[in-house]
């Protein structure tokens, strides 16, 4: 289990995290989300132990995490930390970089589990490539495998497939998140993109203004949003009357006392955005053909 109590932490004189609390259980997946500079990649670091804390304490199990002022090497055995710049050896092979932890006493059982990461981060056909060689999405899935191969308790990953690109994003986010959860493996996922979260993680906690601002499962938040922030993670919405309403959950009717003109249609691939307006404001509606210019609409809510 992980627990933070009461952590607050600045850069100088510029506090980005102020009195923060929650738990991690073992092998729970959990994303951290809040806009960019909301102190999400600080939180990882601070997680790692690479910054000391102005107030608080981090725990992993019994273990005390603990800043630089009081640990000459950073970071701890049981814990992972793959930030956004990858730090590998570029002038040794995809291979080398994985097993760069794995112990070379058992040189048969090392090729084997490196086979079996290159596997997961789909790179087996790279195993002998100079990792200089390689695309920033491909370094990123060397970083992953070199994070996962020793088996931590615990991992933390920011941002881990902005690198990747969509074709391969779906299926290794599914392997990856699999092979975290199958080994039960606790893993906090610094993010902003939805898919990292919806269908994988258990929790979502929220940063905004230095405070956890949500800390629930992301279906809960999903459903009743609560604020504009939580809203935008998720999709495209509209504030009706001070409600959050999607734009999937506005739908055209013959008439009604919603009525707007739609200024443009955006292709969307299964449907079609349409951007509209009413006197008093801007509204999104998804709909399954485009709509022209200048078409008079009536809307209503559809929960
Ligand atoms: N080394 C540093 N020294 C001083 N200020 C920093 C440092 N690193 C980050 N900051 C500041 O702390 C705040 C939080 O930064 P952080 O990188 O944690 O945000 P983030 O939520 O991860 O952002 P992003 O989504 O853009 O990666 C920002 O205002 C940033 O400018």
């Amino acid at each position: 289990m992980l627990k933070v109590h009461q952590l607050s932490f600045s850069y100088n004189t510029t506090s980005v995290l102020e009195q923060l609390n929650f738990e991690v259980r073992q092998g729970e997946h959990v994303s951290v989300i809040g806009e960019s500079g909301s102190g999400k990649s600080t939180l990882l670091k601070l997680l790692h132990g690479e910054y000391d804390l102005d107030q608080g304490e981090i725990f992993w199990k019994d273990e005390q995490i603990l800043g630089p002022k009081y640990n000459l090497v950073v970071g701890y055995e049981f814990m992972k930390y793959v930030a956004q710049e990858f730090d590998l050896m570029p002038f040794t092979s995809v291979a080398e970089n994985v097993g760069k932890f794995l112990s070379n006493f058992y040189p048969e059982e090392k090729k084997e589990r490196i086979a079996e990461l290159l596997e997961v981060v789909e790179l087996t056909d790279f195993a002998n490539t100079k990792v200089k060689t390689l695309s920033g999405g491909q370094k990123q899935r060397v970083a992953l495998a070199r994070a996962i191969a020793k088996q931590p308790e615990i991992i933390l990953l920011d941002e881990p497939f902005s690198h990747i690109d969509n074709f391969q994003k779906q299926s290794l986010r599914r392997k990856v998140f699999k092979y975290l959860k199958d080994k039960n493996i606790t893993c906090i996922v610094a993010t902003h993109d939805r898919d990292d979260v919806l269908g994988f993680s258990d929790r979502m906690l929220v940063l905004n203004n230095t405070k956890i601002a949500a800390n629930a499962a992301p279906k809960a938040l999903y459903k009743n949003p609560e604020t504009a922030l939580v809203a935008a993670f998720f999709r495209e919405f509209n504030s009706i009357d001070q409600n959050i309403v999607y734009a999937h959950q506005l739908q055209v009717v013959e008439n009604s006392d919603l009525k707007a003109k739609v200024i443009h249609s955006y292709f969307k691939g299964a449907y079609y955005l349409i951007e509209a307006e009413t006197e008093q404001q801007q509204l999104f509606f998804e709909h399954p053909e485009p709509i022209p210019t200048g078409t008079d609409v009536s809307l209503v809510i559809k929960i």
